[in-house]
């Protein structure tokens, strides 16, 4: 048991937090050796157990990075921006495996997780599941063989708590379909239509953001022509799937060195 790697989990208390926690202890490959929250949260100094209502796990929550990296092998992290581009650096002096779920990074925050990947096995990417994943290598594939007759509209719809828009996954689906298509998201993306837009850019790739209840995260990518469409989807019920994957990755970057890596790379779908 004390062979197995040790995993801490970031944001504990959050919706994927839980779910993280649950699929490190429900697995024989790994040992939950440590939980974070943010200073000040109700939990810290709590067993793990107890604070989610269970029996005790002999995991005290704590807010002190420095500590619980030291002791680990691995972090599973999904939390918020700010907070992994610090966890990040810790990470690094810890010279850790960092999975990284969190999305809506912004350029200067990617440049400080490519720094850490230096020393850190990062891997990184805005959805861990297999399905979105094999979505991802299809949608570059169509992209690819399609010419702009078709026009790309990715729609994402997700629960009523999610701060950032467009999606960590529509933000890859869109960087496959560009790639696909020979040119950059970021000359192609239309993110916000509203009022008198004029008619639709020839070769646009637009984004559009649902948010409602409890949806677990649902995206669709429309390649729409004159008399025809084609509409690849995924549709997320059980936000387990994210967590699996996620130790999956941990697991994978134990035999990994430094460097940033993402799902393609742990599931091995490159040439998918
Ligand atoms: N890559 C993937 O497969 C998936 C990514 N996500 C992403 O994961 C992130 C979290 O999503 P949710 O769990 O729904 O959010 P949430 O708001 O339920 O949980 C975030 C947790 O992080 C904690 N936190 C914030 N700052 C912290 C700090 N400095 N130290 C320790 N804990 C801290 C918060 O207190 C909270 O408990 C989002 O960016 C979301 O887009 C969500 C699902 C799947
Ligand atoms: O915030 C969420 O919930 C999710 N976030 C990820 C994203 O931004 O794509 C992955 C998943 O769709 C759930």
């Amino acid at each position: 048991m004390a062979d197995l790697p040790g995993i801490v989990v970031t944001g504990v208390s959050g919706r994927m937090g839980r779910m993280l926690a649950r699929a490190v202890e429900e697995s024989d490959r790994a040992r939950l050796i440590g939980a974070l929250e943010r200073p000040g949260h109700d939990w810290i100094g709590q067993d793990l157990g107890t604070a989610t209502g269970g029996a005790p796990l002999g995991v005290t929550v704590g807010d002190d990075p420095l500590e619980a990296f030291a002791r680990a092998h691995a972090v599973l992290d999904f939390t918020a921006p700010e907070a992994t581009v610090a966890f990040a650096e810790i990470a690094a002096q810890a010279r850790l495996c960092h999975v990284i779920g969190t999305t809506g990074f912004d350029e200067a925050q990617l440049a400080r997780i490519k720094a850490a990947a230096r020393h850190a096995t990062v891997i990184r990417a805005g959805n861990m599941s297999l399905g979105v994943n094999l979505l991802v290598q299809l949608t570059r594939r169509v992209a690819a063989a399609l010419d702009a007759d078709f026009d790309i509209e990715i729609v994402e719809a997700h629960h009523r708590h999610k701060v950032d828009a467009p999606s960590g996954t529509a933000l890859m689906l869109g960087a496959a379909a560009a790639e696909g298509r020979g040119v950059h998201l970021s000359e192609a993306a239309d993110r916000a239509r509203d009022g008198m837009t004029g008619a639709r850019a020839r070769g646009a790739i637009g984004f559009h953001a649902v948010r409602g209840g409890d949806i677990v995260g649902e995206h669709e990518v429309l390649f729409a022509a004159e008399g025809e469409r084609i509409a690849l989807r995924h549709v997320a019920t059980d936000r387990m799937i994210f967590a699996r994957g996620a130790l999956k990755a941990a697991l994978w970057g134990q035999d990994q060195g430094p460097g940033e890596y993402d799902m393609v790379d742990v599931l091995g779908l490159s040439a998918a």
